[in-house]
Formats: structure tokens, C-alpha cells, sequence
């Protein structure tokens, strides 16, 4: 596995409370990686809690930092990096998480609901209905999270453990079939110039 992956980071999506964090440190441990939580990165360059940020400078501010911490990490390797729920919303993002391979952790709204019950410190969950807003956020982002290269679907009997050996098994595949892509384009002008 990590002659195939040659160190290129592994980005985790997915919502809050997917598991990221969890089987993120899992992986690392099976890769010989390095851990990175970008949520956690905020958390120390800002001094603050993720609920303090939001509340004192906003979301738009947290964006953007968010952002600027992501542009840093690419420029490491062997690093699988747990993002922030709402790295997808941004384009620019993409740029910086197509530098490695970008896998999501798809959990329905009702497990994220189990494991998220009483959690406070989740600003977009303070709300009244937080089942409901969990399905309408889900809904908006589902076509970015859909862009990941790896679709890891997680079942309320996944264990993380489970989670973890799913993603392993499923890396080859896009590994293999991105190299197959590779090659026939380079393959490509020979064949012309024969012809
Ligand atoms: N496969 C799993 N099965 C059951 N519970 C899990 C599983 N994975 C994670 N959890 C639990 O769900 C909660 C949220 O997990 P975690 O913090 O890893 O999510 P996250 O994706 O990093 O969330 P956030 O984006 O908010 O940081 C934790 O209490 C964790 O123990
Ligand atoms: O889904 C989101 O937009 C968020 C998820 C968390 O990881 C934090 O990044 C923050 O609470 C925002
Ligand atoms: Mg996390």
C-alpha cells in the first residue's frame, strides 16, 4: 500500500461527527502517516474554540482560514489530514485537496444524529431541530462530497476499525485505475505518430 501511494496525503471529508478524526488516526497508524486535523490547526493558530470563532468573527472569517491552513499542508507529505466538515464549499479548496486523495466518509443523517446528540460544540448544530438541519446541509453538500475520489459508505454496524479497512481495500482501485489513465495518455501521441 505505501509503494502505491508513494506519500501523497490523504484527505478525509465528510460531515461533522463522519468519523474523520477516528479513523483518520487509524489510518495513520496502518500507513505510517502523520495525523493532521484542520480543525484542530484553527483551534491553536486562533487561539480559540471553533464556537468562539464562529461567534466572534463569523463564518466567512473561519473559511478563511480554513483555506490558508489546507494551502500549507500540501506542501507536506505522508500526512492524512481530517478536514472540517465545510472544506468542500469552496473552490479553491479543491485545488489544494486534488494535491492528494480525497476520500469521503458518506454516514447518514440519523447515525450523524446518534453520535452527534448532545455535542455542543458543533456551531451549525445549535439549533432547534438539529436532526433536520443535519439532513438540509447534507443535501447542499452532497454534490461537492460526491467529487472525492474515494466513496467510502458507512453503515450504523462499521465499526471505525471496519471504516478503516474499507478505505485500504478501496485505495488500490482509484490508485490503479488513475496510473491505467496516466499511461494511456502518454501512450497516446506514439500511437499517432505510427499511424
Ligand atoms: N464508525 C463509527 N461508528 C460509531 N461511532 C463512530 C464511528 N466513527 C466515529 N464515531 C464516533 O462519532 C463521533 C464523531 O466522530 P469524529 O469526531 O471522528 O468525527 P469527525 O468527522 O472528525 O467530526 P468533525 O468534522 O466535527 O470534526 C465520535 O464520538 C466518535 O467516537
Ligand atoms: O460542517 C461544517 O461546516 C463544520 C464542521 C466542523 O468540522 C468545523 O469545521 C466547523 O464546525 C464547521
Ligand atoms: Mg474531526
Amino acid at each position: 500500500m505505501n509503494d502505491l501511494l508513494r506519500g501523497i496525503n490523504l484527505y478525509l471529508i465528510g460531515m461533522m461527527g463522519a468519523g474523520k478524526t477516528t479513523v483518520g488516526k487509524l489510518l495513520t497508524k496502518q500507513l505510517g502517516y502523520r495525523f493532521i486535523d484542520t480543525d484542530e490547526v484553527i483551534t491553536q493558530v486562533a487561539g480559540q474554540s471553533i464556537n468562539q470563532f464562529f461567534a466572534e468573527q463569523g463564518e466567512e472569517a473561519f473559511r478563511t482560514l480554513e483555506s490558508q491552513v489546507l494551502s500549507e499542508l500540501c506542501a507536506h507529505q505522508r500526512l492524512v489530514v481530517a478536514t472540517g466538515g465545510g472544506i468542500i464549499l469552496k473552490r479553491t479548496n479543491w485545488g489544494y485537496l486534488r494535491h492528494g486523495l480525497i476520500v469521503w466518509l458518506d454516514v447518514s443523517p440519523e447515525d450523524l444524529y446518534q453520535r452527534l446528540q448532545g455535542d455542543t460544540t458543533r456551531p451549525l448544530l445549535q439549533h432547534d431541530n438539529p436532526l433536520g438541519r443535519l439532513q438540509e446541509i447534507i443535501e447542499q453538500r452532497k454534490p461537492f462530497y460526491a467529487e472525492a475520489d474515494v466513496k467510502v459508505t458507512v453503515t450504523q454496524d462499521d465499526t471505525p476499525e471496519q471504516v478503516m479497512s474499507n478505505i485500504l481495500e478501496l485505495i488500490p482501485t482509484v490508485l490503479k485505475a488513475a496510473s491505467k489513465k496516466t499511461s494511456q495518455a502518454t501512450s497516446q501521441p506514439f500511437e499517432d505518430e505510427q499511424n
